[in-house]
């Protein structure tokens, strides 16, 4: 999984129309949504990700704890975004892995909010501009490190 997280004073996005032919069901309230004070995290699970998707969940978990403390973020905004790889997981189980980091978050105690999955969204952020403002990282299950 490839992320790119940004410290920022917020990220809101409004959904636009279907990017997939089945995406995520979502209401009317997730059609549009704000966090302030958030880490904002664009995920591209990778198809290297198949092989233990529960391992990368932890291993992208650890990444953003570790960031998260370092910028003093208690929010996490976790984004799909198809657009970090060029060899990216199936939907299935990129929903399955975003869910559950989403919910990982969540039991360590942050406030978290996820973008809805399979949409082209509109989207406004705000970055802190300071020196760890701008991260990326990148996760793989452990077999796949020296391929
Ligand atoms: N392997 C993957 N990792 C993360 N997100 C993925 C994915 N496969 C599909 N998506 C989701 O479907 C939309 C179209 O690719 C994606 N939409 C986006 O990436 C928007 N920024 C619009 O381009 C995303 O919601």
């Amino acid at each position: 999984m490839r992320m790119l997280l940004i410290h920022s004073d917020y990220l809101e996005y409004e959904v636009r129309d279907k990017a997939i032919k089945n995406p995520e069901p979502i209401n009317e309230e997730q059609r549009k949504g704000r966090l302030d004070e958030v880490l904002a995290v664009f995920a591209s699970v990778e198809k290297v990700d198949e092989v233990n998707p529960d391992e990368v969940v932890e291993k992208a978990l650890a990444e953003i704890k570790d960031v998260a403390g370092q910028v003093k973020a208690e929010r996490v905004f976790v984004y799909p975004f198809a657009h970090l790889s060029s060899d990216l997981a199936k939907p299935d189980v990129a929903l399955d892995v975003l869910r559950k980091l989403e919910e990982r978050l969540k039991e360590e105690g942050f406030e978290v909010r996820r973008a809805p999955f399979g949409y082209y969204k509109a989207f406004r952020l705000s970055c802190k501009g300071h020196p760890l403002a701008e991260l990326s990282r990148t996760v793989v299950p452990e077999g796949e490190v020296n391929k």
